[in-house]
């Protein structure tokens, strides 16, 4: 199995460049994992305490079942991948059985701040906009289908989002075998990335 990682900031398209490179692609060969699923289970607290809840430090993410369930899928196991929603800031009750693929994507803002999960990938690619371009389409995003507004989504981002990005996730541009600029739509950076995905698939 090839396991690629794509990481980046909010709003930098990293969903949208997945959904690029798998666009055309066999879906019985390449699946998708997004560290979305794996944010902590939050049912314990209330509506208004979850808000609260800092979801761009690296201990918002349940890290252990997301390595847990990439190590199935690498021994051949299928998993139960959570479903999130992010209107209700929680995990929902339901689950998506992915089965292994010769090709897994893992896609998420701090995926590569994870050491073990790091390891895991073969390919780890960062997506980078820069953070004017991704504020805006965060905005836009937000308030369009997450059920956000503007003070909510700037106040956010003035608080945790800009300097959570500046601690822990631009400094995993390091860690990067492939660096995609997507301040544009990038149709040649995906096309390499489908290219070697398709010399894998043979
Ligand atoms: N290169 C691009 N140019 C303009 N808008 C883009 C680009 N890539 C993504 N978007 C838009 O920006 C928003 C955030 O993109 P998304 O792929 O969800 O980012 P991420 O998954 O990194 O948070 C979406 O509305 C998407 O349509
Ligand atoms: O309940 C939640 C959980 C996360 N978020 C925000 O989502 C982004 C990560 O998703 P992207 O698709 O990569 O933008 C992160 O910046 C969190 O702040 C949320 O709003 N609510």
């Amino acid at each position: 199995m090839l396991v690629i990682g794509i990481a980046g900031g909010t709003g930098c398209g990293k969903t949208t460049v997945v959904n690029q490179i798998i666009n055309e692609l066999p879906d019985e060969e390449v699946g998708v994992i997004s560290q979305d699923s794996y944010y902590n289970d939050l049912s314990h607290l209330a509506f208004d305490e979850r808000t609260k809840t800092n979801f761009d430090h690296p201990r918002a993410i349940d890290f252990e079942l997301l390595c847990g369930h990439l190590q199935e899928l690498k021994n051949g196991n299928p998993i139960h991948q959570p479903v999130y929603s992010f209107v209700k800031h929680n995990r929902t009750k339901d689950s998506i059985l992915t089965h292994p693929r010769k090709v897994m994507i893992v896609e998420g803002i701090l995926i590569m701040t994870n050491p073990k999960i790091r390891e895991m990938f073969d390919i780890k690619i960062f997506v980078h906009a820069d953070s004017d371009e991704r504020l805006i389409r965060r905005l836009k995003r937000d308030i369009n289908e997450r059920g956000r507004d503007l003070n909510e989504v700037l106040t956010r981002y003035q608080n945790t989002l800009k300097p959570m990005h500046n601690q822990f996730i631009e400094p995993t541009k390091e860690y990067a075998d492939i660096i995609i600029p997507n301040n544009k739509y990038n149709t040649v950076a995906v096309d390499i990335v489908r290219t070697i995905i398709n010399e894998k698939l043979g």
